[in-house]
């Protein structure tokens, strides 16, 4: 699981809340049809299949999205995450239930956090290299890990990106982030990629401010965060 976090229960939005085995079947079943979506998804922008073949696996794609049945609403907390501060199934960069991830695999370190992934072709800006908004959206989540850990989840109120070298696809990243000041509610990080492989070579670095939202304006972002058991206790935030 992608979360350096301890898990906490502060997280269900409805009264039916799956035992530990249960989540653990969903997450795992979640993270199996992730990782087919994302070989899929590099499947189809990789492909110099001729049109008749586009259209026929177009037609079969169809029919098996036909099968996901069931929506989850738009603020709905899914059962399997714990948020803040914990799993995410459906995240687009750490989710390994999303296929927009890459997904970004994050651990604590003293101070801060370490994510590593790999980009795809889904990924690309310049050919043979990551998009510029692809770095962005690694640092901005590593950066809020990096709050969170320090216990200060909040939200980005300012990204300010350095593109020092192109971040090549297909290669080993990492991603490093921690805590340079906190100030009120503001929390100050700093961020950057390297490639595994040439770690004193930075290719992209951040700075950001992020602002933990006070208990009022935190239960009126996100009205699905509610007490431990799903009760409706109120919202564990600020407690
Ligand atoms: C426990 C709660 C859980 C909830 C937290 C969970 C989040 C878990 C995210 C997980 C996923 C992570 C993913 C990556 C992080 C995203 O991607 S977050 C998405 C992108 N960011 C956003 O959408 C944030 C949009 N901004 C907002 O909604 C509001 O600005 C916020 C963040 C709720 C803060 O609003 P507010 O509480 O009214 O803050 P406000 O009083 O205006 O400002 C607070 C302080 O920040 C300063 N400030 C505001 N904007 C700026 C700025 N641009 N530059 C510098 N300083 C600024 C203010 O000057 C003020 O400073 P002081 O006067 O206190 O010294």
């Amino acid at each position: 699981m992608n979360s350096p976090l301890p898990h906490h229960s502060a997280t269900r939005t409805t009264a039916e809340q799956p035992d530990e085995e249960g989540v653990h079947r969903q997450r795992t079943a979640i993270a199996a049809l992730g990782h087919e979506v994302r070989a899929l998804v590099d499947a189809t922008v990789r492909t110099t299949a001729a049109p008749d073949a586009l259209l026929r696996v177009a037609e079969g794609v169809r029919g098996l999205a036909a099968q996901l049945t069931g929506r989850r609403a738009r603020a709905e907390i899914p059962v399997v995450d714990e948020f803040p501060g914990g799993a995410r199934m459906y995240s687009p960069v750490t989710g390994t239930g999303s296929p927009l991830a890459p997904p970004l695999k994050v651990t604590r370190l003293d101070g801060g956090v370490a994510g590593t992934c790999a980009l795809g072709l889904a990924h690309e800006g310049p050919p043979g290299y990551g998009h510029g908004g692809i770095s962005a959206m690694l640092l901005d989540e590593s950066m809020g890990w990096a709050c969170a850990t320090a216990g200060m989840p909040g939200m980005t109120v300012s990204l300010q990106m350095r593109y020092q070298r192109p971040v090549p696809l297909e290669a080993r990243l990492r991603v490093l982030a921690h805590v340079t000041g906190t100030e009120g509610r503001k929390v100050y990080v700093a961020g950057s990629i390297t490639t595994e492989e040439d770690p004193s070579t930075v290719l992209a670095a951040a700075e950001g401010v992020f602002v933990s939202p006070d208990p009022e304006h935190a239960r009126a972002l996100f009205p699905g965060l509610r007490a431990p058991g799903g009760s409706d206790g109120g919202t564990a935030v600020g407690r």
